[in-house]
């Protein structure tokens, strides 16, 4: 028997139930790709009569394994697909990509690694090439680095990737260099996909650690107002023999076969390359899928960079797994984004065919959003806050929500913010319900196969309502940190929940409420134990205060203490200024504070900045901010 299907043998089963339930995948598919591409195709190709029965001949004829393995089920699926039109997968910058295109990039990227980069199998490893037919593509796990913006590019780059064998490593465009080798280098990536912009660029970075550079090939857009029929005939039926034949290459990838490495953002240490199986991303495909209903009638405009997982995995692996439309907005705009919901919904009533109905963000985006209204004219706030009220879902997170961004959220759109928690390390694990009351300040409970535990420092469970230390159990956990056995071992307890190292408590009714990251935002102040994000909580609600960040600094009577930054908001600034005043002072803040909160969480040290300095996910660095802070004289 061959190697080729041995490995196919199990799957099979799991993609004849997949197919056979509307396309919803179970667990022990081999790969994301494998399903993404059977989704993808399935969705957009356009097949008049005669083009499945060209198909079904071209099927007949190509070299797979016998009837009822993985390749048959997919073939006879694809036969089955009637006249469907073609749609747009991916939308940027007023261009529109189908699956199909996505696909056929793919496919073309594979070739340019297969041809750039020279694999030999690591040792021990028993699918070498010699033992099937038709696999030289196959990278054995190669790292492979993607430099692109949130476009068409960046996702036919991944999947070209996942094709081929390799293992996806998305870049930040914002590192500074020194940052980028530390990443390239530690991910040991044989090869750089870039975008023709970034090109030059990373030929330099490239150079000094040995890694190959090519470019990621322009995707081919739809022609404007003509959804369908680009790839009909011979070229569809072509374009798809050949995707299957990918398909039978990529079943040489088992589940627990490495697939992508994201590089944490480091705020609590230096970054760490975290490795995600197929396995894990399907699972958690899934997950979201089922959680939020993601469906082919949704289109989610996606304005968040994609080395984290909040738009990875939320704003474009689910969405497409799903069959939805994914617009990227690479560069957030305030502007912008109102103008899409609005472009979405226009003032007489109507719905645009391609209205957003999706959208997610970090707690700062909405701050944006919420100023951005403010200078808006009537009419404006009105059509704006109308339009925004017909998108099916807004979502927030990876870090807290102030709870009066939520207020005035709702108040203006009517949205009540779905807030969910999540890491790198498992992706999403806790989240308000979309049925159901979401809770301010909470971050909702467990999604669907996700179990979680409290512990307490000397490891015993904390029982209801206590605090302690989030652990975290899901079939979306990562494989392992990236050649750190050691940190790996260290990060799990016994029955394989993983420690987040969030300090967190449940509520009456079993919500989630995160107290902040155990070494970042829980200070330690004349023996209490004191939250950060519930202080800035508090803070957010003084009428001058914009955005806030509370942290510990060092003292030599009380251990640590509170320590408030404040940028103030656009109104107090010129009112103070008119008044010859300071903004506001620590005894006015102290004073105010007095009824809101208990006397040891009162800051004691107050900073007024213009801005709090963020990353590209909106969150601040408090172990750097308190180094700069407790260097000054
Ligand atoms: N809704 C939320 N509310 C509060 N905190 C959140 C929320 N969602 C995510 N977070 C925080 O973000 C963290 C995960 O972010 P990420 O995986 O990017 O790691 P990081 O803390 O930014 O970087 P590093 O792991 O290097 O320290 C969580 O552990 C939690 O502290």
């Amino acid at each position: 028997m061959s190697a080729r299907v041995v490995e196919t043998i199990t799957p099979a089963a799991a993609l004849v139930s997949c197919v056979m339930s509307s396309f919803k995948a179970s667990n022990r598919l081999p790969s994301l790709i494998s399903h993404c591409l059977l989704s993808l195709s399935l969705r957009s190709i356009t097949f008049s009569p005669s083009l499945s029965q060209q198909f079904r001949l071209v099927s007949s004829h190509s070299t797979g394994p016998s009837s009822g393995t993985f390749m048959e089920v997919v073939k006879a699926a694809l036969g089955q697909v009637s006249a469907t039109q073609e749609r747009a997968a991916l939308r940027a910058e007023q261009k529109s990509y189908s699956y199909l295109q996505i696909v056929a990039s793919a496919l073309n990227i594979s070739n340019i690694l297969h041809n750039e980069v020279a694999i030999t199998a690591p040792a021990g490893c028993t699918r070498t090439t010699n033992e099937v037919v038709n696999v030289s593509r196959y990278l054995h796990g190669a790292r492979v680095g993607i430099v692109a913006k949130p476009s068409a590019e960046f996702v036919s780059a991944v999947l070209g990737t996942w094709l081929s064998g390799g293992v996806a490593v998305p870049l930040a465009l914002s590192y500074p260099e020194t940052e980028l080798l530390h990443v390239m280098n530690d991910s040991d990536v044989s090869m750089i996909l870039s975008t023709q912009e970034h090109h030059e660029t990373m030929k330099n970075v490239a150079a000094k650690c040995s890694a190959k550079v090519s470019v990621i090939p322009t995707v081919t857009s739809m022609p404007p107002n003509n959804n369908c029929n680009e790839h009909s005939g011979r070229e569809a039926v072509n374009l798809v023999a050949e995707l299957i034949r990918e398909i039978e290459d990529s079943c040489l990838l088992k589940g627990d076969d490495p697939a992508l490495i994201l590089y944490t953002s480091g705020t609590t240490g230096k970054p760490k390359g975290v490795v995600h199986t197929h396995k894990s991303i399907i699972a958690q495909v899934q997950i979201l899928t089922e959680a939020w209903e993601y469906t082919s009638n949704d289109q989610l405009l996606n304005c968040l960079p994609l080395h984290h997982v909040h738009g990875l995995f939320n704003a474009l692996f689910a969405p497409l797994y799903a069959g939805a439309a994914v617009e990227f907005m690479p560069k957030f705009s305030v502007r912008g984004v109102w103008q899409r919901w609005r472009d979405s919904y226009p003032k007489d009533g109507n719905k645009a065919d391609d209205a957003i109905t999706l959208f997610t963000g970090v707690p700062t985006m909405y701050t944006r959003l919420l100023q951005g209204f403010q200078t808006m004219d009537a009419d404006l706030q009105k059509a704006s806050a109308s339009a925004a009220n017909q998108l099916r879902l807004m979502m927030c997170g990876s870090s807290a929500l102030p709870y009066p961004v939520m207020k005035q959220w709702e108040d203006i759109t009517g949205h009540r913010l779905l807030e969910r928690y999540g890491m790198t390390e498992f992706v999403m694990a806790l989240s308000n319900p979309l049925h159901g009351l979401r809770k301010g300040g909470t971050v909702g409970k467990p999604l669907p196969r996700v179990e979680v535990k409290i512990l307490a420092e000397d490891g015993s469970e904390v029982v209801r309502m206590g605090v302690g230390e989030l652990c975290v159990r899901s079939p979306s956990l990562f494989k392992e940190y990236w050649k750190q056995p050691k940190v790996t071992k260290e990060s799990f307890i016994d029955g394989g929940f993983f420690k987040t190292g969030d300090t967190v408590t449940m509520d009456e009714d079993g919500y989630y409420i995160i107290l902040g990251r155990t070494n970042a935002d829980i200070m330690k102040v004349g023996g209490y134990k004191l939250s950060a994000l519930e202080i800035e909580a508090v803070l957010l609600e003084h009428e001058a205060v914009l955005e806030c960040c509370v942290l510990g600094l060092s003292d030599e009577d009380y251990g640590e203490i509170v320590c408030a930054i404040v940028v103030p908001n656009a109104d107090a600034k010129r009112s103070a200024e008119q008044e010859l005043k300071p903004v506001i002072t620590l005894a006015d803040l102290c004073d105010w504070s007095k009824e809101r909160l208990a006397p040891y969480k009162i800051p004691t040290k107050l900073f007024l900045w213009d801005s709090l300095p963020r990353n590209a996910m909106g969150k601040v660095n408090k172990k750097e901010i308190r180094k700069l802070l407790e260097q000054r004289p």
